[in-house]
């Protein structure tokens, strides 16, 4: 039988979904000395994947991955049409608005402009608030935003809170946590539920041994 594919985010949760593969007993020897591959054997009954948050949750829910990791972020971002199965533990952080230091952001009526990279999740958070936003997509460093003048806000990822400190933001209103979730496509759960049932139970107890 053909190993399980699962897409790994690239990058900050690589690590931590690496360490959980080998606490489970996986050889993980070629993502360490992965070079420029990108698809590599771990062990004969698993093959990872490494793509950027995104292309995970395409992948997946095309079905040429059977599994993904991947941060709740870029799911409520990018996309529902999977299972997600597990809450790894691991990665996180939280979605958060933030403004410059004493500035009163929801005072008054003017309407305001928020810069983010997740415009979906900043339009549902303000859904709800009745307010006049208009949201403008940044690709990275979005904390520049309201520092050049573009943005009154932000909407954006907090883990430490030290980049919003060292630019003289802070939180108006956290609106969710984050960490990372293991994703299934809905095809590969029904024609391989035996194996992929087997994998998240591993993982399940692997999260708790960490
Ligand atoms: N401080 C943090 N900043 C950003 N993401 C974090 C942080 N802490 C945990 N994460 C999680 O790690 C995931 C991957 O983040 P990472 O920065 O590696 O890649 P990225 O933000 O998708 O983009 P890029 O590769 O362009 O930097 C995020 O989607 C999020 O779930
Ligand atoms: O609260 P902190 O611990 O300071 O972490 C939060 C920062 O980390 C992320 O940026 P990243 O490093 O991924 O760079 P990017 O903005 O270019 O995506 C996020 O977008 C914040 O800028």
């Amino acid at each position: 039988m053909k190993p399980l594919r699962m897409a790994l985010t690239k990058g900050r949760l690589e690590k931590d979904t690496v360490a959980l593969l080998e606490r489970i007993g996986y050889d993980c020897e070629a993502v360490h000395n992965k070079g420029r591959k990108l698809i590599l054997p771990v062990g004969d009954r698993l093959e990872v994947v490494l793509a950027k948050a995104a292309d995970v949750i395409t992948y997946v829910e095309h079905g040429v991955c059977d599994l993904g990791v991947v941060g709740k972020d870029t799911i409520m971002e990018n996309g529902t049409s999977f299972y997600e199965v597990l809450d790894l533990g691991f990665g996180r952080c939280k979605f958060a608005l933030a403004a410059p230091k004493g500035s009163d952001f929801f005072g008054g009526y003017a309407s305001r402009t928020i810069a983010t990279k997740y415009p979906n999740v900043a339009r549902n958070y303000f859904e709800s608030k009745a307010m006049d936003i208009r949201f403008i997509k940044i690709e990275g460093s979005v904390e520049l935003a309201p520092l050049l003048g573009l943005s009154d806000a932000i909407v954006d990822i907090v883990e430490t809170g030290t980049t919003l400190k060292e630019n003289g933001l802070e939180v108006v209103e956290t609106i969710c946590d984050i960490s990372a979730r293991l994703i299934v496509n809905t095809a590969s759960l029904k024609l391989r539920k035996a194996e992929i049932e087997e994998l998240v139970a591993q993982m399940e107890q692997a999260k708790k041994q960490a």
